[in-house]
């Protein structure tokens, strides 16, 4: 079976910014977390996806379909959850359903009102009466009554207590245990993809820094700390930045095996977190090191 979401060298230009050669895929049966600095283009290549934006160049399918040719059948099948209000607030939750069934030709009302259980949702509630966490409960519900097969979210977690996170990160593991659906969620909250994602897509300033398997991305990378004394070019070769710390300098490779074959006990190579990650790669090297 082909790619769930496939982006291939999307480009959008705006005045003093440009998305640029953005190209990746998300299968079904994983969790993709879209991560980068604020400003990197992340809500921007979200909106290009749903089709809310107009790209300049380069293609996106979604269930192998073209996203613009097809962007009805599509959007039967996504459930699309940003961070922002999008319900009347005057009506209840059981009236909201109402308008929001009607636009889906597979909605299951069995489903929804199973989910509103399990979610502890009270129908008889005011849209505007719930609380943050609540409203995203709400959407994912929705989201799930029509069967969607791909959820796409705009940092879902931000302004979540970490009890709620939590529980919203186990809701989405256990959504993609049929193995049929597939997430893509942005997020600046790196703790929560090291819990639930299976592929990081990071870009920073417009561009793709990469997009892989977690797992690799833990083994590939290392933070590697030492005196100065040891720092050669040919090690520094090896370095995406790097910095001065109270004992030396403290450094980011995503070559963390090859350093440890060579260096063996010369040098201390400790895992990196995906903030580390981030945090490395947009700083880059500090000028006196
Ligand atoms: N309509 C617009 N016109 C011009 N520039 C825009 C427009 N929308 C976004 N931008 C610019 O595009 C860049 C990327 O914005 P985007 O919202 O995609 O970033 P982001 O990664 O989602 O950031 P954040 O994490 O802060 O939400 C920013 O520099 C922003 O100023």
């Amino acid at each position: 079976m082909g790619h769930i979401l496939e982006l291939k060298n999307v480009r959008k230009e705006y005045k003093d910014f440009t998305l640029k050669d953005i190209s990746f895929t998300l299968d079904r049966g994983y969790i993709m977390g879209y991560i980068g600095p604020n400003g990197a283009g992340k809500s921007t290549t979200i909106k290009l996806i749903m089709n809310l934006l107009k790209k300049d160049d380069g293609e996106i399918r979604i269930f192998g379909l073209d996203n613009i040719k097809h962007e009805r059948e599509i959007k039967q099948r996504i459930g699309f959850i940003y961070d922002q209000n999008h319900f009347y607030d005057e009506l209840t939750l059981k009236q909201m359903k109402k308008i929001i069934s009607n636009f889906y030709s597979n909605w299951d009302d069995n489903l929804y009102r199973e989910y509103i259980k399990r979610f502890n949702l009270r129908e008889d509630k005011k849209i505007k009466e719930l609380s943050k966490g609540m409203q995203m409960k709400f959407s994912l519900v929705l989201a799930l009554s029509h069967n969607a097969e791909l959820i796409i979210m705009d940092e879902p977690t931000s302004g979540l207590d970490p009890v709620f996170r939590s529980e919203l990160l186990d809701i989405l593991m256990d959504i993609i245990q049929d193995e049929n659906k597939a997430i893509f969620f942005s997020t600046h909250i790196t703790t929560d993809l090291e819990k639930v994602a299976d592929y990081i897509t990071f870009i920073n300033d417009g561009k793709l820094v990469f997009s892989k398997a977690k797992d690799e991305i833990l083994d590939e990378y290392g933070i590697v700390k030492g005196s100065k004394d040891i720092l050669t070019e040919e090690l520094k070769e090896n370095f995406i930045g790097i910095r001065d710390n109270k004992f030396g300098f403290e450094a980011l490779t995503a070559k963390a095996d090859k350093l440890k074959r060579i260096y063996k006990d010369n040098l201390i190579i400790e895992r990196a977190s995906l903030d580390d990650i981030m945090l490395f790669t947009i700083r880059g090297n500090d000028k006196n090191v």
